[in-house]
């Protein structure tokens, strides 16, 4: 059951000549919810936020932030939001404080406002030190940093991350990880989208999975997990990885005994599993069809590194 619906979207279609980007995406999220938009690349992800936040038109539908027409009532829509786009959108030329402060005084933000909105979301991604540094001086990392201080700094209800940690290595981008919790524990409303599944996988309370321009499906981690069993079996052979999925981890070990294989992992299911089994395809990089393998509750054929209890063998 959704509380009040901070972001609606319904039959949207984006075509752009023969490419039919968006296939009728419906999607209502509530008030105070981390949502995470999941798919492969080309999947119609960015299409989705760029309609949302005014950049481009729909062919076809309707889309709404906190009530306000992304179509028919466009600046009351906007003023809703902050977004945190793909690529780094900063003024190279400028200061760190004074990229910050134009953006303040687009959204109407008065002198005194803006100063102290500043400080406060500067310490808040930790870059209280960086305020008079030029932006070409900085690390992508730090830039996105300052991308993110940028889009909650006039405290909108709705936030836009479009692939945030793009790049980025682990450990910032699990700081990262802590200033999105943090805004969602502020009271906002998030969509992101991403194809690091594991970052859903942690941060999200419901993801829909999008393939083609369509949903696949909406829910959180967990059920979607729950879905495949609590166990997999990753058997490798001839360079080939196919995993099984099982209730137990006794069943998963019991199943990789006798049988020929070159290695075998037994790990907790992740969220990339459930992507696999309703896709056919890995959310990041090329787009892969899965592979069958045989036995279990259900197989595909990937390789990632899981996460949870591992136990490695061979034979
Ligand atoms: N301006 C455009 N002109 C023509 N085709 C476009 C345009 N923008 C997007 N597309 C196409 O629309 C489809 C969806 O693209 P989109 O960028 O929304 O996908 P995405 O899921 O965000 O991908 P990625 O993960 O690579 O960022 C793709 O086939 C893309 O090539």
């Amino acid at each position: 059951m959704i509380n009040q619906s901070m972001i609606k979207i319904s039959n949207l279609h984006k075509r752009f000549g023969k490419v039919h980007a968006l296939r009728g995406v419906n999607l209502d999220i509530g008030q105070g919810e981390l949502f995470a938009y999941l798919g492969p690349n080309g999947s119609g992800k960015t299409t989705t936020i760029r309609i949302l936040t005014s950049l481009t038109n729909p062919t076809e539908g309707e889309a709404f932030l906190n009530g306000y027409s992304v179509l028919k009532q466009r600046l009351d829509a906007k003023m809703q939001c902050g977004v945190v786009a793909q690529h780094i959108n900063l003024d190279n030329e400028l200061t760190v404080e004074e990229n910050l402060s134009i953006h303040g005084m687009l959204f109407g933000m008065s002198k005194k406002d803006r100063a102290m909105a500043i400080d406060e979301f500067l310490e808040y991604v930790d870059l209280a030190d960086r305020k008079k540094t030029l932006i070409k001086q900085l690390s992508g990392g730090l830039k996105r940093r300052v991308m993110i201080a940028r889009a909650l700094m006039h405290r909108p209800k709705i936030v836009f991350l479009d692939e945030p940690t793009v790049g980025l290595d682990p450990s910032i981008r699990r700081k990262i990880w802590s200033f999105i919790k943090k805004a969602q524990n502020d009271g906002a409303t998030i969509l992101l989208t991403t194809h690091y599944i594991e970052e859903a996988e942690f941060l999200a309370d419901r993801v829909a999975f999008l393939d083609t321009g369509s949903i696949i499906t909406i829910d959180s981690p967990q059920n979607l997990m729950d879905r495949m069993g609590a166990w997999a079996l990753d058997t490798m052979n001839n360079g080939d990885i196919s995993t099984e999925y099982f209730k137990s981890r006794e069943q998963a070990e019991a199943s990789a005994q006798g049988r020929q294989y070159s290695g075998f992992t037994v790990r907790r299911v992740n969220l990339e599993d459930a992507f696999i089994a309703l896709t056919g395809k890995k959310a990041i990089g090329e787009a892969a069809p899965a592979k069958s393998s045989h036995g279990g509750a259900h197989s595909s054929g990937h390789g990632h590194g899981g996460h949870g209890s591992h136990q490695k063998g061979g034979r």
